[in-house]
């Protein structure tokens, strides 16, 4: 039927469009429900390319976008780069521009004075959703488009503190449904504070500033983080001159002052220091008051064209390409207070469209790639994630030494500095920093090169874009020639144009080109397609850390973040780039089972889950799992626990780690395998069975006061509900119950032999108990808000005694010959 027969039916039926549309809106939902479903990004589609009057209708349909910032840098240096050859931009024309773009008509709007019902609107809307969200027998579906609604209200400090929806919103931050605990991650996750440290803190790089460029990708397209960075760029003319003057370490203002450093003593600097640290705690009070205000005021406003591209239809999920040069280094006036020349800085959101996947991580950076190399077209990029900051201002030599080294410099593709956190407490109570994570990257750098692992590491451009290695790459690395005619207008206008939702369709980007989409771990994935193409990488771990960052602080955003990883490394290892297969003939085989020892992370929670629950139940039931204790068969069981046990105690010993440390390490080692990896196995099952797609779940980068203060005092966390504290909780309470009934039957029942025989059983399950004394205590002794929460309390003892006395013992007892 077209258009005109549809008519020419409504005319002689009199209805009207809208029944018609709602009527069959209706019928639809009630008797094609799935199809229904499965059309919505296309009507939504429909509705967005009516105009943008049209869009302001519905934004309810985000396919779970997230709200979260990328820091990356781009240096400039010589490079090997041919002219155009891997330039992202070649090949598709940087006048390609997104239908989508509203900055035409958006831009030269002003933004209307607040008007004194738009808050009461907003607080009406959100008193609404919060009801809604009060029913306890919400479909995931209508949670979901509930929270998505909350998402496009604009919210002030008052509405959030009047209408108490944060604590509500909160309630489902452990909500097992991705796309829900996607929804509700906090918007203020990445304090706009934070993430200009991290720019500052590579912008004073001991490095000739001509040649530096750092961008700034701010996925949560807000303004606050423009202002942010405004007021960085400012602050960079007195920072850069003073930490370069007094060799000052590290180079992020915020840790400078926040971290262990002194006033120091010398008159002359002494007295620039204070100088200095007021003018950075003015602004940083100036920022985070608008962050607290929830928007920059009118005064701000006037002092950039920038915050034009900002009106009231804007939301994270909803914008068009923002691009700002905020300083051009080409510019003879971009100078700081002693007449240096200033790195140039970029502020750069993507366009966001609720219809649109954004592929996380991946498409930032790839829109960072395109950017920088239309701006400033380093050969060199470094990719710095926000909750990471400099350490050490000498990295960026150090980093260039390998890449240009005559010999083998042209054979390198990335060079990759450890993530190391600032904010692990003294024992580590969440093994963030195990000792054994970065040894083993030394061992792969002996096998071709260390994993691409996100944060704190150095690409040669054109390896990223996909280059292939041959020997020709053996010339000096070269940059491309930098645009010096250009205005920064027609710069910014061209880099917006290769960062529209449709810039990518139809081209290699995600796959061939740039970071590879689809994946959780976007990094490992791409390292490991760079070493197939032929490429080396470096590990590099200087005495003086390059980067320090933030760990998380609680024991659920730890689970979750390995729950990512252990997902992505999996997808991998059962995806075409299983680098058994993908890198047959082209890894050495060590560096193909070093990349497996972290893809089969998942699957080694069976034996983990298998060891915590079968030993403890058989040692109730008085079934004998191993040999006897007087037994020779007993000798390779006691020497494996004991070599391990000793092995691990004596590298604990050689890191200087204290015995507490190498507990906590054990406990989270444990932890690890029976809650974080047994999801991801599942949810990459399901993944591969269509049922269900990935997400990235942004690692929470504050937390509040009381946490904070719990984390200090190495307490663990259990606060919020969570899935995967059930497990936990009901594993150790198996294990409780259990080592209970195997002693009553001991010391009541059959005696001393009984040892004899489940000697190891007793072993292993009192490990097991003494490992979750901290489980226990949450459960059981805590009333602070970091205890376990009481239905899962009560869910897991039910759980551990139905396990334990409901399962017929029969099952694991040998048939009688
Ligand atoms: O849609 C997104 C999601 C994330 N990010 C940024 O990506 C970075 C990493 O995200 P974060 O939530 O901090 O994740 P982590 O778990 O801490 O990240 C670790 O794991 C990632 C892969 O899972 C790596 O990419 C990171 O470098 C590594 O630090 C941050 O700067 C985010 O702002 C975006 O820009 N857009
Ligand atoms: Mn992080």
């Amino acid at each position: 039927m077209d258009a005109g027969d549809l008519r020419r039916v409504m005319r002689s039926m009199g209805v009207d469009l809208w029944t018609l549309i709602e009527t069959a809106l209706d019928v639809a939902a009630a008797d094609y429900g799935k199809e229904l479903r499965a059309r919505r990004d296309g009507i939504v589609e429909r509705l967005y390319a009516a105009g943008p009057g049209a869009a302001d209708g519905c934004r309810n349909c985000a396919p779970g976008a997230a709200a979260e910032r990328a820091a990356a840098v781009g240096l400039s240096t010589g490079g090997m780069e041919g002219k155009g050859s891997s330039s992202p931009a070649a090949g598709k024309g940087a006048a390609t521009a997104s239908p989508l773009s509203m900055n035409g008509d958006e831009k030269g709007e002003e933004r209307e004075e607040e008007d004194d019902d738009y808050p009461i609107d907003d607080k009406t809307k959100i008193l609404a959703i919060k009801e809604f969200l009060e029913d306890p027998d919400q479909t995931e579906d209508s949670l979901v488009s509930l929270l998505q609604n909350l998402a496009d209200v604009e919210f002030t400090f008052k509405n959030l503190k009047e209408t108490d929806i944060g604590r509500h919103v909160n309630c489902f931050r452990k909500h097992p449904s991705p796309e829900v605990r996607q929804l509700v991650s906090d918007p203020m996750i990445e304090p706009p504070a934070m993430v200009i440290s991290t720019v500052l803190s590579v912008m004073a790089y001991e490095y000739p500033p001509e040649k530096l460029s750092v961008y700034l990708s701010d996925d949560a397209g807000s303004e606050l983080t423009f202002y942010a960075l405004l007021e960085a760029s400012r602050f960079a003319k007195s920072w850069i001159p003073f930490c370069k003057k007094f060799k000052v370490e590290p180079r992020s203002p915020d840790a400078y002052f926040n971290g262990e450093c002194m006033c120091p003593k010398d008159g002359l600097q002494a007295v620039e220091w204070g100088k200095i640290k007021s003018l950075y705690t003015e602004m940083e009070n100036r920022i985070n008051d608008a962050v607290k205000f929830g928007k920059v005021s009118e005064n701000i406003r006037k002092q950039h064209r920038g915050f034009l591209e900002w009106n009231r239809a804007t939301t994270s999920r909803d914008h068009q390409a923002i691009l700002h040069i905020l300083i051009d280094g080409r510019d003879t006036n971009a100078i700081d207070d002693e007449g240096f020349t200033l790195p140039t800085l970029v502020y750069m959101a993507r366009e966001k469209r609720p219809y649109r996947h954004h592929n996380f991580k991946a498409g930032a950076m790839n829109s960072l790639v395109r950017v920088s190399s239309e701006i400033s077209s380093g050969a060199v990029m470094l990719n710095v994630d926000c909750d990471m900051y400099s350490s050490n201002s000498e990295t960026v030599k150090d980093a260039l030494c390998f890449l240009m080294d005559e010999e083998k410099g042209h054979e390198i593709a990335y060079v990759q500095l450890p993530q190391l956190f600032n904010n692990i407490t003294k024992n580590d109570i969440y093994g963030s920093s195990p000792m054994w994570a970065w040894k083993d990257f030394h061992g792969l750098d002996g096998y071709g090169g260390p994993l691409y692992v996100g944060s704190g590491c150095f690409h040669r451009r054109e390896s990223l874009c996909g280059k292939h290695f041959n020997e020709t790459c053996k010339a000096a690395l070269r940059a491309n020639e930098r645009n010096m005619e250009a205005s920064a207008s027609t710069l910014e206008e061209r880099a917006k144009s290769l960062i529209t939702c449709t810039y990518e369709d139809n081209t290699e980007w995600g796959k061939e080109m740039g970071l590879k989409y689809g994946c959780p771990v976007e990094d490992v994935i791409t390292g490991l397609a760079i070493k197939c193409r032929g490429w080396k990488s470096i590990y590099f771990n200087p005495s003086r850390a390059g980067f320090l960052g933030v760990a998380p602080v609680t024991l659920a955003q730890t689970l979750v973040q390995h729950k990512r990883w252990s997902e992505g490394d999996f997808q991998i290892f059962l995806s075409k780039y299983c680098p058994f297969l993908y890198g047959k003939g082209k890894l050495k085989l060590g560096l193909q089972m070093g990349y497996s020892i972290y893809c089969l992370w998942a699957p080694c929670s069976f034996p983990t889950l298998y060891y915590v629950i079968i030993p403890p139940f058989t040692l109730l039931h008085g079934i004998s799992l191993f040999p006897k204790a007087s037994g020779i068969w007993f000798m390779p069981f006691s020497y494996v626990i004991a070599a391990t046990t000793m092995f691990s105690l004596w590298e604990a010993f050689l890191f200087g780690c204290t015995m507490k440390r190498w507990w906590n390490e054990q406990r989270m080692y444990l932890f690890k395998r029976l809650a974080s990896y047994p999801f991801a196995f599942v949810d990459t099952i399901f993944r591969h069975l269509g049922l269900n797609k990935s997400t990235f779940i942004i690692t929470a980068k504050v937390a509040d006061e009381e946490v904070s203060k719990r984390y200090k005092q190495e307490m663990m966390e259990f606060g919020s509900p969570s899935p995967m504290f059930t497990i936990l909780a009901t594993l150790a309470m198996l294990n409780l119950v259990c080592l209970i009934g195997g002693a009553k039957r001991l010391v009541l029942g059959e005696g001393i032999g009984l040892l004899g025989s489940m000697l190891l059983q007793f072993v292993l399950c009192a490990s097991v108990v003494l490992i979750n004394m901290p489980v226990y205590q949450a459960m059981f002794f805590r009333n602070d808000g970091g205890r376990m929460p009481t239905s899962i309390t009560l869910t897991s003892v039910a759980l551990a005694m139905l396990l334990a006395y409901m399962v017929p013992e029969q099952y694991f007892r040998l048939p009688r010959v």
